[in-house]
């Protein structure tokens, strides 16, 4: 995993250096990385890790709270002058042509962990060594983590980098998502209260 390319892109939230990460440099779905352009520390760093959802990141999916999540985090991150990792992790890592099989398997009355064990996967593909060779390489040392998952914070001390502090990131449950979060705080370990 290497820096291939990078460049500015100013946002809404701040101007960032866009980082590709990759095997090689002919890969077609890079890692990237937000580092907002005045970050002057690299200890206790504000950060996301944010696992792909094309439909709710992209689309506004209501199915799961990924869209509200990103838009949060990117706003903190702006304000805090910290680093965004966006991984290709799609569906908890099992892609998006089996997330959307998921769903559909969710939608005759499976929930979204036993989805993921009729189709022959774990209820969660995800490991967080890559995201930590990132912060390797941009020298980070210890994190602030947004998140409400443990595994993610478990995932980064595994690999060698020091998460300080854990800062929630709630999304009020709509309608839509109510069924979905609740599975997510009663069986999947995640922190929501
Ligand atoms: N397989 C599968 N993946 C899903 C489903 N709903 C969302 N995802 C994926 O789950 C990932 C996001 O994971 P979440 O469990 O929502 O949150 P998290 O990243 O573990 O934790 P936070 O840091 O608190 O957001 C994204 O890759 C989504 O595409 C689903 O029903 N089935
Ligand atoms: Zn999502």
């Amino acid at each position: 995993m290497k820096k291939q390319s990078e460049a500015m892109i100013p946002t809404p939230n701040g101007v960032f250096r866009m980082i590709a990460y990759a095997d090689d440099n002919k890969d077609l779905m890079p890692h990237v990385v937000l580092v907002h352009e005045d970050l002057d520390s690299y200890d206790n760093v504000v950060m996301r890790i944010h696992s792909e959802c094309l439909t709710g990141d992209l689309f506004g999916s209501k199915r799961c709270d990924c869209g509200e999540q990103l838009d949060k985090a990117l706003q903190i991150i702006g304000e805090e002058k910290g680093i965004l990792i966006y991984l290709r992790q799609e569906g908890r890592g099992i892609g998006l042509i089996n997330k959307l099989k998921a769903y559909q398997l969710q939608d005759t009355g499976m929930n979204t962990i036993d989805a993921n064990i009729h189709l022959g996967f774990e209820p969660d593909e995800r490991d967080y060594e890559v995201a930590s060779e990132i912060l390797k390489d941009l020298g980070v040392k210890s994190v602030r983590l947004l998140t409400n998952n443990p595994e993610k914070v478990n995932g980064l001390n595994e690999y060698g980098i020091q998460v300080a502090e854990r800062l929630p990131i709630i999304i009020s449950p709509s309608k839509e998502n109510k069924a979905y979060l609740q599975i997510k705080n009663d069986l999947m370990g995640h922190l929501l209260d």
